[in-house]
C-alpha cells in the first residue's frame, strides 16, 4: 500500500517542492503551493503560507472575482494554470465538487493532492473523502490533512491556534512532504500512516466533544443528587420538624455545600479508575490484557473528570469568599453578639476551634493551588514541556496533599 505509482511524477519531486529540512523556512520563499478553491479555507491557508514565506497560486473558476479577496502577491488564476505551476495542491473545495476537477486529470498525474475536507456527519459516506478523491485521481498522490484546523485558527497563527494536524497517505514520500510543510507552517503534524486512516481523521472534528459527554453527565447527576440531598437535609427537614424557615440558604449555602462534594467525588473518580486498572492487571498478572470497554472509556476521560473537578472546586472557592458578605451572615453575627452580651460572656475565643478552621482553610487553599497545577499541566503545550518524571511528581504531590486533607 505504501507505493501508489509515482508514474509521471517529476523525478525531483522532493527538490522541486519542499525545502530541505536543514534549509529551514528560508527556502520556503522559493516554494509554490497551489490551492484549488477560493473560499474561507483557501483564504486563510493562503495567508498562513505567505506569512511563512511560501508563494501561493490559487485556482478558481472565476479568478477575476476571487483575486479581490486575496493579497496582491497571490497568483489567482484558472484551475488548469494553477495546477501546472506547482506539485503540491490543496483541494479546498467540498467533496461534491471533486468531479469538477475531472478534466484536469492528466495535469494532476504524480502531483500531491491534499484533501482538507470535512463532512457534516460522522461516517457520512461509505468511503472517506480522501479515498473518494484517490479513486477519481488514481495517478495522483493523495494526502489527507489539515481538516482539523478551522479557517479561523489557520489565520490566528501557531501561537494562538490549535496546533495538531493529522496526516495520512499511501505514499510515504508525499506524506513526508506534507508533514514537513505542516511543520514549516507551525503545526505539530501527527502521522497516521496509510490513507485508510482518513475516515478516522475526517470524523475527528465531528467527535471533538465525545470525551466530555460522560464526565459532564456524571457531574450534572452528582450535582443534582447532592443539591437535592442538602436541600432536604438543611431546609426541608428543619422546616417540617420545627417550622424553621431556612429557604434563604438555597442560592448560596446549599449550592456551596454541593460544589465541594461534587469536586472531590469527581477527583476520586479520576484516581479510582487508575486503581481499578492496577488491580485488574495484578489479578491477571499481566499488563498486556485489554481492559474491559467500560474501564477503557473511564480511563480515557480522566482528564475531563479532573478538569470538571477543578471547575467545581474553583467555583466553591468563589462562593466561600462571598459567604461573609451576605446580609444573613451579618444578622446572625449580630444576634450571636447580642446573645453573648446577654449571657455576660466577655471572651468566647475557642483555641481548638480557631486552629481547626485555620488548618482547614490553609489545606483547602493548598489543595486548590495543586489542583490548578494539575489542570495547567493537562494543557497539551504544558504537558509536552514536562518529562514523565516531572509529570508524575506533580500527580503524586497532589495525591498526597489530598490524602492529608
Ligand atoms: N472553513 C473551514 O473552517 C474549514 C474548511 N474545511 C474544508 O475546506 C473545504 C473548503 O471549505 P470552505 O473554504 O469553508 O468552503 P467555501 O464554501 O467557503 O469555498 C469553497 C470553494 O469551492 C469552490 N466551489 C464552489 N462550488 C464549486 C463547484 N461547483 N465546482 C468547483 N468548485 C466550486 C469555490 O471556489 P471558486 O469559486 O473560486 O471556484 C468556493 O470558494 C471544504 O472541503 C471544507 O470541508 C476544512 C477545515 C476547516
Ligand atoms: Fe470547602
Amino acid at each position: 500500500m505504501e507505493s501508489i505509482s509515482m508514474m509521471g511524477s517529476p523525478k525531483n519531486l522532493s527538490e522541486s517542492f519542499l525545502p530541505n529540512v536543514a534549509n529551514g523556512i528560508k527556502d520556503a520563499s522559493k516554494m509554490t503551493v497551489g490551492i484549488i478553491g477560493s473560499g474561507d479555507f483557501a483564504k486563510s491557508l493562503t495567508i498562513r503560507l505567505i506569512r511563512c514565506g511560501y508563494r501561493v497560486v490559487v485556482g478558481s473558476r472565476n479568478p477575476k472575482l476571487a483575486a479581490e479577496f486575496f493579497p496582491h502577491v497571490v497568483d489567482v488564476t484558472h484551475h488548469e494554470d494553477a495546477v501546472t505551476k506547482t506539485n503540491i495542491i490543496f483541494v479546498a473545495i467540498h467533496r461534491e465538487h471533486y468531479t469538477s476537477l475531472w478534466d484536469l486529470k492528466h495535469l494532476l498525474v504524480g502531483k500531491i493532492l491534499v484533501d482538507v475536507s470535512n463532512n457534516t456527519r460522522v461516517d457520512q459516506y461509505p468511503d472517506s473523502n480522501a479515498e473518494y478523491l484517490a479513486s477519481l485521481f488514481p495517478d495522483s498522490l493523495i494526502v489527507k490533512g489539515f481538516n482539523v484546523v478551522s479557517a479561523w485558527s489557520l489565520q490566528l497563527g501557531p501561537k494562538d491556534a490549535s496546533r495538531q494536524v493529522y496526516i495520512c497517505s499511501n505514499n510515504v514520500q508525499a506524506r513526508h512532504q506534507v508533514t514537513e510543510l505542516a511543520r514549516q507552517l507551525g503545526f505539530i503534524p501527527i502521522d497516521l500512516g496509510p490513507l485508510s486512516s482518513s475516515r478516522e481523521i475526517e470524523n475527528l472534528p465531528l467527535r471533538l466533544f465525545t470525551l466530555w459527554k460522560g464526565p459532564v453527565v456524571i457531574a450534572i447527576s452528582l450535582a443534582t443528587f447532592f443539591f437535592v440531598y442538602s436541600f432536604i437535609r438543611d431546609v426541608i427537614h428543619p422546616y417540617v420538624r420545627n417550622q424553621q424557615s431556612d429557604f434563604y440558604k438555597i442560592p448560596i449555602e446549599i449550592v456551596n455545600k454541593t460544589l465541594p462534594i461534587v469536586a472531590i467525588t469527581l477527583l476520586s473518580l479520576v484516581y479510582l479508575s487508575g486503581l481499578i486498572a492496577a488491580a485488574y492487571q495484578l489479578y491477571y498478572s499481566t499488563k498486556y490484557r485489554r481492559f474491559p470497554p467500560w474501564l477503557d472509556s473511564w480511563l480515557q476521560c480522566r482528564k475531563q473528570l479532573g478538569l470538571l473537578s477543578f471547575f467545581f472546586a474553583a467555583v466553591h472557592v468563589a462562593y466561600s469568599l462571598c459567604l461573609p458578605m451576605r446580609r444573613s451572615e451579618r444578622y446572625l453575627f449580630l444576634n450571636m453578639a447580642y446573645q453573648q452580651v446577654h449571657a455576660n460572656v466577655e471572651n468566647s475565643w475557642n483555641e481548638e476551634e480557631v486552629w481547626r478552621i485555620e488548618m482547614y482553610i490553609s489545606f483547602g487553599i493548598m489543595s486548590l493551588g495543586l489542583l490548578s497545577l494539575l489542570a495547567v499541566t493537562s494543557i497539551p503545550s504544558v504537558n509536552s514541556a514536562l518529562n514523565w518524571r516531572e509529570f508524575s511528581f506533580i500527580q503524586v504531590c497532589y495525591f498526597q496533599n489530598n490524602v492529608c486533607c
